[in-house]
């Protein structure tokens, strides 16, 4: 007897099904820019040294194996709330945020939206960046929360729609939820100016809208942690009382290790305390409690001095190499003869490069060149290397001239 009759084969993920291809493929020229995680400069992943270090560390000190508290370890949810608002940022010594361990950025905007979906009595609305990662839709569908969009990338310019993104936020009614990458955009790469997040800011505050900050790659877009955390701090700066999900999947390699934050900003630490009383609730039946590991790792580098600076080296390192890359594409499309204008994938940062190519011609990318992308002309930039840099630059030029 089946109890699962009418349960339909559901579709591959769109990120994850280009590797399943890529695999199959058996050119051996052929390249994998889909999934989003570092590779160095010999297409391999890359485990940083300051977290080799930090578990010698860790084991050296033969700790057990105790439960966590529901919202996770304690040094760990501090770091992590200094490293994003800034070790003496008010919102900290006030006591009004409460931060909590999740399972990477995933676990930390899922609970996020879980806890919208029970408390936020303003709006089921959360009005995402068109287009936005992938991930992000069935999360807060899933959580009971309605999707929404807003203008903010131009594909006329491969940049920023700016006006078209203020004026769509003026609309957003009062009380909705906006979702806002802190910093190097997933899928565009694109970026507001610091003059424009002050502008959203300014339109954000008028709306009364509540404010979804996702920073998933603080340090690995411009290789500064402050420079990446600026449009957080400034809208905290501003008064805006923010929701913020952190990953260290990307700036610390610890993409496994399922390492991550969520924070409220509250009124007050009083207005915390019953906060953090509920997302320890709405916590509970869902994981009990995180995972340890990845995040005695975290702690142990933010908190050693010159581990510190060993991973602020490492990933200014990481951010340096892609940014290379994106001169290096763009010196090879020049050199192969095109004449198309390609500084949108100079000017775009973080992972990702939105190259403005068309379906079809990322079909004859993947079918002629073996090149595997995802449909939306999205590259991760990481699977570049000086290596293959040039046979991209071929295969580019041959589908878009
Ligand atoms: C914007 C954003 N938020 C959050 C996350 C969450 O990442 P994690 O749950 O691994 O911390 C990610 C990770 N993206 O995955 C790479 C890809 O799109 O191919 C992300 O890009």
């Amino acid at each position: 007897f089946s109890w699962w009759g009418g349960v339909q084969m559901g579709p591959p993920d769109p990120i994850l099904g280009v590797t399943e291809a890529f695999k199959r493929d058996t050119n051996p020229k052929k390249m994998n820019l889909g999934v989003g995680a570092y590779r160095d400069d010999k297409g391999k992943p890359f485990v940083l040294s300051c977290v080799r270090k930090a578990e010698a560390l860790i084991a050296a000190k033969q700790l057990d194996k105790e439960y966590l508290p529901i919202g996770g370890l304690g040094d760990f949810t501090k770091a992590c709330a200094q490293l994003a608002l800034g070790a003496n940022n008010e919102v900290l010594s006030s006591g009004r945020n409460i931060t909590v361990q999740t399972i990477s950025g995933t676990g930390s905007l899922r609970i996020g939206a879980n806890f919208l979906s029970r408390f936020h009595g303003g709006s089921r609305d959360v009005y995402l960046p068109k287009p936005s990662w992938g991930n992000h839709t069935p999360i807060f569908r899933d959580a009971g929360m309605q999707l929404k969009a807003y203008r903010y990338y131009d594909p006329s310019t491969c940049g920023f729609d700016f006006r078209g993104a203020l004026e769509d936020i003026s609309k957003i009614p009062e009380q909705s939820v906006i979702l806002l990458h802190a910093c190097a955009h997933n899928p565009t790469g694109v970026d507001p100016k610091q003059e424009q997040w002050k502008e959203i800011s300014d339109i954000v505050k008028k709306r009364n809208l509540l404010v979804f900050f996702d920073m998933a790659y603080q340090g690995f877009a411009s290789g500064d942690i402050d420079r990446d955390a600026w449009a957080v701090r400034y809208f905290i700066e501003q008064g805006h009382n923010i929701l913020l999900s952190q990953s260290f999947a990307k700036n610390m390699g610890l993409y496994g290790e399922r390492v991550g934050g969520f924070t409220v900003v509250c009124k007050d630490i009083e207005e915390s305390k019953r906060v953090e009383s509920q997302l320890k609730i709405l916590i509970r039946p869902i994981y009990s409690n995180p995972p340890m590991n990845g995040a005695r790792i975290a702690t142990t580098i933010l908190n050693t001095p010159e581990l510190r600076l060993l991973w602020l080296e490492e990933v200014h390192g990481m951010a340096n190499r892609i940014i290379k890359m994106r001169e290096q594409l763009v010196a090879g499309l020049k050199k192969s003869g095109s004449s198309h204008n390609w500084q949108h994938v100079i000017d775009q940062i973080g992972m990702f490069c939105f190259t403005g190519l068309k379906p079809e011609q990322v079909e004859r990318l993947t079918k002629e060149f073996s090149v595997y992308m995802t449909k939306d002309g999205r590259i991760s930039m990481a699977g570049i290397s000086s290596g293959n840099v040039g046979y991209l630059a071929e295969g580019i030029h041959a589908v878009t001239k």
